[in-house]
């Protein structure tokens, strides 16, 4: 077993945003997705890895659906508050997460917003990551890509042979990514990542390669894709099981 293998990180789950794009009365981390609210199933998959220590929710300021939720037993389960921007509700969670984990120890970030993340894709970032220094799931871009003119006609086709889509979790030392985030905010950079804040001071985060369903719930169409996913992936674990 490598050293990496043994590791277990708290995961922050950012849960904090408006939902703004995908509109609606209730923020997109509380729709039903069969049932369930989406973050309901997002922490389900997150306690359902052994790797993760714990989890700390980030949330809202007077999240009223909180108290309700349907939460993972067995899996040690902190809240914070969020703030305006993403990356403040990540640094709010950095700063929340127990004593017990140490500015030098890796912990995962994740986005609420992407239930799909396989247990296998964060185990992998796990052990690919640790010895990396920090890495993060992502997946080659596999569309051509154009660059818009300003009048909304191709100005250029680029390259995509080196263009990779970031998601979530990414993986970092609880020190230097608060380090990172703090100075990005200083800076009045607005770090839609961690792993672009990190960048900012040099590193070179390492990017695993994850599976494409792994989507985050942007657009009411991206719902019906997650529930879509979700009873896909219920019935290859039940079919694995009998
Ligand atoms: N101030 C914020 C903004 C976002 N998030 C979280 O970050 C994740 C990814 O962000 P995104 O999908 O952009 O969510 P929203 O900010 O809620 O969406 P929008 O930009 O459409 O308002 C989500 O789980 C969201 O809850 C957060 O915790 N705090
Ligand atoms: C962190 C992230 O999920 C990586 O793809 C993404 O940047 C967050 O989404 P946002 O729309 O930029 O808040």
């Amino acid at each position: 077993m490598t050293a990496a293998a043994q590791v277990a990180c708290w995961c922050v789950v950012v849960a904090a945003g408006r939902g703004l794009r995908f509109g609606g009365e209730v923020p997109k981390q509380y729709v039903p997705i069969d049932g369930r609210p989406l973050l309901a199933w997002t922490l389900e998959r997150l306690a359902a890895q052994p790797r993760i220590a714990g989890l700390l929710v980030v949330l809202a300021e007077a999240d009223p659906y909180w108290p309700d939720l349907d939460k993972p037993a067995g899996t040690p389960l902190r809240t914070a508050t969020g703030g305006t921007a993403r990356a403040d509700s990540v640094l709010a969670g950095l700063a929340a997460l127990p004593d017990s984990v140490r500015s030098d120890d890796f912990v995962l970030v994740h986005d609420a917003a992407r239930p799909c993340v396989r247990a296998a894709d964060i185990e992998r970032l796990i052990d690919l990551g640790v010895p990396a220094g920090g890495g993060l799931l992502a997946a080659p871009l596999r569309d051509t890509l154009k660059r818009a003119d300003g009048e909304q006609r191709v100005g250029a086709t680029e390259p995509r042979d080196a263009r990779w889509r970031a998601f979530t979790p990414q993986l970092f030392r609880r020190g230097d990514l608060s380090a990172a985030l703090a100075a990005a905010r200083a800076a009045g950079i607005e770090a839609t990542d961690e792993a672009m804040a990190m960048e900012r001071l040099g590193f070179r985060p390492l990017l695993v390669e994850g599976a494409d369903d792994n989507i985050k719930v942007t657009t009411p169409a991206d719902r019906v894709l997650a529930e879509f996913l979700l009873r896909r992936m219920a019935r290859d674990a039940s079919a694995t099981v009998s």
